[in-house]
């Protein structure tokens, strides 16, 4: 990988978000690669000034905080930690030992103790801005997604072309070796769960897996990977308050990469991109919910439809807008894909997903809609409509179907409170317009059968009066960098 030339030092001081979008614009243009570990160091750089050392204090009482103008990017700050991290990695590599072309398992597993070696004993694994190589070279902090985008940026200096990072909806690893064919673990997972560095990402394991996408993870280009350091650009100053700056800037650059058409196959950027609309629309641009069918496309054309967050990122939204029934679509779908996989313990992340919807959002929706007397008496809410109990239904059979043969169990008696609860909102009528027979079930519509639909409404009726309704919460923070947690507790990593 040549050094920083003429073309990167040209675009110095940057000055203002258009410098930082000429220069990724350059990056991404030239014939030559884009440069990740510098690029990595210059976003760093600014989310650092932007959010955590913030040079104008903003005032906490008035709602909106004093935004600092652009911090100026000197060249030689970025110069001198570049010069660092290729020292850093080209002095632990004796290359002279892998003479080959592609990378070996051997040499992964090197270079992943080189970027591991480099991070302090004990941190807060899930803190904001520990993504880029900035933390990593200032404060040896990275979170476990910057440390498989530290190997693969470590593989570019020292002149492999074959190492990829490849990217799940909640874990990293890297592809690698002719036709990338090799797998390899080169960072930790979740909290307690002892790491499987230089391990291969085998069928068996990949298999009906979430944590692998049942083999269908993003396999980045050095585009996408460009594309995934833009997507963890985390603008959040503190739990209440981002940086407009830093927000804005993410979405330029995710709009650059978008219009070169290096989103394509990164739903979860999409995704991305289709929050900061909704936060800031850009004129003339696709709104929200036109972003998030993209990233469904994407997950459809791209990866047989395995990727789960397309639509919880839009179920979210509608629910958000108040579209409810297009929010118990969305969920459907969302359980249409989770019910292909078997829940293991280290789902943790799709499982908090699930349990938020079904005991948070859901019943939420269904009592903000009981309590709408219009619609009610129109009989135009959710209440009333046959689809809105047909996807309701999908959604929990989803869950259920995921639950079946997992080795974890999914469910537990508030899931099935909050079941009831909703379920009991619904109009009993709907139950009419809807035909719930599986594929060559008997169409069986004689006496007995209505009776028995009368004994189990009565028992609803019994069950739901005995159940008494806690008071359900306003729902979990939501996520918004690649590793994001209420609590951030620490932990310690056995490196
Ligand atoms: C619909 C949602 C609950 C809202 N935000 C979600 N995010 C926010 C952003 N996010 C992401 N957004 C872009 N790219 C990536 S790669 C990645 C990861 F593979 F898990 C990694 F690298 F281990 F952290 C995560 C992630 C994770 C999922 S899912």
């Amino acid at each position: 990988m040549a050094g920083i030339r003429d073309r990167e030092k040209r675009h110095f001081p940057l000055q203002q978000i258009q410098d930082v979008v000429n220069l990724f614009k350059d990056q991404l243009s030239d014939s030559d690669e884009p440069n990740l570990a510098f690029l990595s160091i210059v976003l760093g750089s600014i989310e650092h000034i932007l959010t955590v050392n913030r040079a104008v204090p903003y005032n906490k009482d008035a709602s909106k905080c004093i935004e600092p103008i652009f911090p100026v990017i000197q060249l030689d700050t970025i110069q001198a930690l570049y010069a660092k991290f290729v020292t850093l990695v080209k002095s632990s590599v004796d290359l002279t030992r892998y003479p080959g072309e592609f990378a070996t398992r051997e040499l992964v597993k090197r270079v992943s103790d080189v970027i591991w070696s480099g991070l302090t004993r004990a941190y807060y694994k899930d803190r904001a801005h520990l993504q880029s190589l900035y933390s990593f070279l200032t404060g040896n902090k990275l979170d476990c997604f910057g440390v498989a985008f530290g190997v693969v940026a470590a593989f570019q200096v020292l002149g492999y072309k074959d190492v990829h990072l490849a990217l799940s909806e909640d874990h990293a690893w890297v592809v690698f070796g002719k036709d990338l064919k090799e797998t390899a673990e080169v960072t930790w997972h979740g909290k307690g769960n002892e790491d499987k560095r230089g391990q291969p990402i085998t069928v068996g394991v990949a298999e009906k897996n979430w944590l692998y996408l049942n083999g269908q993870p993003v396999i980045c280009s050095r585009e996408i990977e460009v594309a995934a350091i833009v997507s963890a650009i985390n603008p959040s100053i503190n739990a209440t308050t981002d940086s407009v700056e830093m927000g804005a800037l993410q979405q330029e650059l995710l709009w650059q990469l978008y219009d070169m058409g290096h989103l394509d196959k990164y739903p979860m950027a999409l995704g991305n991109l289709g929050d900061l609309e909704e936060l800031c629309p850009t004129l003339e641009r696709p709104l929200p919910v036109q972003i998030f069918e993209k990233a469904i496309e994407s997950s459809k054309n791209y990866y047989n439809e395995q990727h789960v967050y397309p639509y919880t990122y839009l179920g979210a939204y509608h629910c958000r807008k108040g579209n409810y029934r297009e929010a118990m679509k969305a969920w459907a779908d969302a359980a249409s894909v989770i019910k292909k996989y078997n829940y293991t313990r280290e789902d943790e992340e799709i499982y908090k997903e699930f349990l938020e919807i079904a005991n948070d959002l859901l019943p939420n929706m269904m009592k903000s809609v009981a309590g709408e007397n219009a619609s009610r008496l129109h009989g135009t809410s959710i209440l009333h409509d046959p689809e809105a109990y047909a996807n309701f239904l999908r959604f929990y059979d989803g869950i259920c179907q995921w639950e079946e043969d997992s080795p974890t169990p999914v469910l537990h008696i508030t899931w099935a409170k909050q079941l009831v609860f909703s379920l009991g909102k619904f109009d009993p009528k709907v139950r009419n317009y809807i035909d719930i027979h599986g594929e060559g079930e008997e169409e069986d519509d004689d006496e007995e059968d209505e009776e028995e639909e009368e004994e189990e409404e009565e028992k609803r009726r019994d069950l739901e009066k005995k159940v008494p309704q806690k008071e359900v919460s306003k729902g979990r923070k939501r996520k918004r960098s690649h590793k994001n947690s209420e609590n951030g507790d620490e932990y310690e990593t056995n490196h």
